[in-house]
C-alpha cells in the first residue's frame, strides 16, 4: 500500500490521461464490429501496452525517486500511451479524414524513447559515482581502519581527517563548506524487531541510498551506528539544507524489505545541513550533532 500511496499522483495520472484518450476515440468513432477486429493486432499491441505498464510499475517498485526514476517512468509512461492509443485504433472505427488520431498514437513513441535515453544516460553517471565511491575506498585500503566494516563509507575518523583536509580547501579558495547528517529514526527498533543482521542490512541500504543521491564531489561517511554525514565542498547553506531535504524524502520513500519474510521496512530519517564558519572538524561536528538532536525533537524533519 505504501507503493501506491507513494505513487498516488503518476498512477492517477496516467489512469486519466489513457482514459481521456479513450472517451476522444468514442466521441469522435464508432466500436467496430466482431468480425472487424483484427486480434493479432490487438494481441501484439495490447500485449506491448501491458508490458510497457508492467515496466513502469516495476520500476516505480523498485528504484528510488530521483531524477532516473522521474525520466524512466515519465518514458514509460508515453510509450506506454502510444501503444494504448494504438490498441484502441483496433476496436474503435475513425473517420477517414481524421489524421490527429496519427498523432496520439505516433508522437508520444519518440518522446519517451529519448526520455528514457536520458534516463538511462543518467542512471550511467549514478553508476560512475558509485564506482568512483567505491574506489576511494580501495585507496584508502592500506588505512583500512578508517573505514567501515559494514557499508563502502569512511567512518568517523576518516571523516574527521577529510573534513580537515577540506575546510583548509574551502578557506584557501574562499568557497563554502557545508555538512549534513542523516540520521534514521527509532532504528534500534529494527534491530530489535528483527535482528542484528536485518539492521545490517538496512544499513547497507540506506549508505547506498544515499551515495546515489548526492554528487560526484561529496563525501558520504557513516559517523557511527545509524549516523551518516556528508561532507559537501563548494556548498552554502541553503543548497545543503535543500540537499538534506532530498535525502530525506528518498529516506523515506525507500523500498526496503527484510530478507527472511520480504515484510516492507518503512524507515524514516531525521536530517541537519551546517555551513562551516570559522570551525575545526570537531567544532563543526558538534553543531552537526547539536543540530540532529534539536531536529529529532520536532517536526517537520528538515532543519
Ligand atoms: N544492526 C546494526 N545496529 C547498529 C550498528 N551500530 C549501531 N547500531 C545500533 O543502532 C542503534 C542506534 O540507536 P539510537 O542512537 O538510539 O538511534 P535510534 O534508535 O534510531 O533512535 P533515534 O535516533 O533517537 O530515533 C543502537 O541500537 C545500536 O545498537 C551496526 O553496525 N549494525
Amino acid at each position: 500500500m505504501k507503493f501506491l500511496r507513494l505513487h498516488t499522483f503518476t498512477l492517477l495520472g496516467l489512469a486519466f490521461v489513457a482514459n481521456l484518450g479513450l472517451q476522444v476515440y468514442l466521441a469522435t468513432g464508432q466500436i467496430k464490429t466482431w468480425a472487424e477486429i483484427n486480434w493479432m493486432d490487438v494481441a501484439g499491441e495490447g500485449g506491448s501496452a501491458a508490458l510497457a505498464l508492467v515496466w513502469l510499475i516495476m520500476l516505480l517498485h523498485s528504484r528510488p525517486a530521483g531524477r532516473v526514476t522521474r525520466l524512466l517512468a515519465l518514458g514509460l509512461a508515453c510509450v506506454f500511451f502510444s501503444w494504448w492509443m494504438d490498441t484502441l485504433d483496433e476496436f474503435i472505427h475513425l473517420p477517414e479524414l481524421a489524421a490527429w488520431d496519427n498523432w496520439l498514437e505516433t508522437a508520444p513513441m519518440p518522446i519517451g524513447l529519448m526520455l528514457i535515453t536520458l534516463g538511462i544516460y543518467h542512471l550511467n553517471q549514478e553508476q560512475r559515482a558509485i564506482s568512483q565511491q567505491m574506489s576511494k575506498r580501495e585507496k584508502g585500503f592500506r588505512e583500512h581502519r578508517l573505514f567501515d566494516k559494514l557499508t563502502p563509507l569512511g567512518a568517523a575518523e576518516y571523516l574527521r581527517q577529510q573534513l580537515q583536509l577540506a575546510l583548509v580547501q574551502a578557506r584557501e579558495q574562499a568557497q563554502p563548506l557545508s555538512l549534513v547528517a542523516v540520521d534514521l529514526d527509532d532504528f534500534s527498533a529494527i534491530n530489535q524487531r528483527f535482528g542484528q543482521a536485518e539492521g545490517d542490512a538496512v544499513l547497507q541500504a540506506v549508505a547506498h541510498l544515499l551515495l546515489l543521491n548526492l554528487r560526484q564531489q561529496d563525501l558520504l561517511c557513516r559517523l557511527a551506528g545509524d549516523r551518516f554525514v556528508a561532507v559537501l565542498p563548494n556548498t552554502g547553506e541553503a543548497q545543503a539544507r535543500s540537499i538534506a531535504c532530498e535525502l530525506q524524502r528518498a529516506v523515506d520513500s525507500l523500498a526496503h524489505r527484510t530478507e527472511q519474510h520480504g515484510e516492507r521496512l518503512h524507515l524514516q530519517a531525521s536530517t541537519v545541513a551546517v555551513m562551516a564558519i570559522d570551525d575545526d572538524p570537531e567544532q563543526l561536528l558538534k553543531r552537526l550533532n547539536l543540530g540532529l538532536a534539536k531536529a529529532k525533537q520536532q517536526l517537520p524533519r528538515c532543519a
